[in-house]
């Protein structure tokens, strides 16, 4: 099974400060794999530099097999990316922000159409459409967020916190739109829910002031969710 997402040895420095310190793991194409961590880890750094947002320090990312930065174009069409603050134009609308999104990605005509039409559908955006993005609540923007990740259909999706902001029904909604992307695509998400890495990753990645402290089987990191909250607050807490 050949690697969609590899990060290898990837660093970045804040002055003396390591925001993220030598981080390398790869995930194969086709799984679900949760990116955990404590506030301040260093999860959004890392997934800037995978997503090329972020120059690392020392290290490399690849996306589908390109790297982020010498091939750029290659791997930026393979992937989509939900950031921590997405940057949603507040005066625009979903559609006309989702309608440049998609001309930005060279989408036109009726594919562009078709796109729209299937995100509208699958982050249940219809109701707020040609509502100002600046006047949605928090949990309809992540949607949008959402929307703009998915819509040129790329292999991967690296998504910082994609259920932060919504309520119990939207969370569901989200997850089992994960669930049904999870059939065809590779995904990397960062989440302070253990039962949502429960429901949905087979593989989790937990990383600690910077440095990876953990990669296997979520089943490796506990058969439910109390026993893993137990294991990560045993590999998180500062000596
Ligand atoms: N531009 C910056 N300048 C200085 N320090 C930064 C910068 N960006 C991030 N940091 C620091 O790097 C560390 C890692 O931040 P990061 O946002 O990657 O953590 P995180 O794991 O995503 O946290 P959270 O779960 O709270 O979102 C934090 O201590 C943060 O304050």
């Amino acid at each position: 099974m050949s690697d969609m997402i590899e990060a290898s040895g990837l660093s970045k420095f804040y002055g003396e400060f390591a925001a993220a310190q030598n981080i390398t793991f790869s995930v194969p194409a086709g799984q679900v794999c949760a990116f955990l961590g404590p506030n301040g880890a260093g999860k959004s750094t890392t997934m800037k530099m995978l997503t090329g947002f972020l120059s690392p320090d020392t290290g490399t990312a690849r996306i589908g097999g390109f790297d982020v930065h010498s091939d750029r174009i290659a791997a930026a069409e393979r992937l989509g990316y939900l950031p921590e603050n997405g940057p949603l134009y507040p005066e625009m609308t979903p559609n006309s922000f989702l309608r440049y999104v998609g001309e930005t990605r060279m989408l036109g005509g009726g594919e562009l159409e078709d796109r729209l039409g299937w995100v509208c559908q699958q982050c249940s955006l219809g109701d707020v459409w040609k509502k100002a993005i600046g006047k949605l609540s928090r949990g309809y923007r992540q949607r949008v967020g959402m929307a703009q990740a998915l819509l040129h259909d790329p292999d991967v999706l690296i998504l910082d916190e994609p259920t932060s902001g919504l309520d119990p029904n939207q969370v569901h909604g989200v997850r089992q739109l994960i669930e049904s992307l999870s059939e065809t695509k590779t995904v990397l998400l960062s989440t302070h829910i253990l039962q949502e890495v429960h429901a949905v990753c087979s593989r989790v990645v937990l990383i600690n002031e910077g440095r990876l402290v953990f990669d296997g089987p979520t089943s490796e990191l506990g058969p439910h969710s109390d026993a893993m909250e137990a294991k990560f607050r045993e590999l998180t807490i500062a000596a």
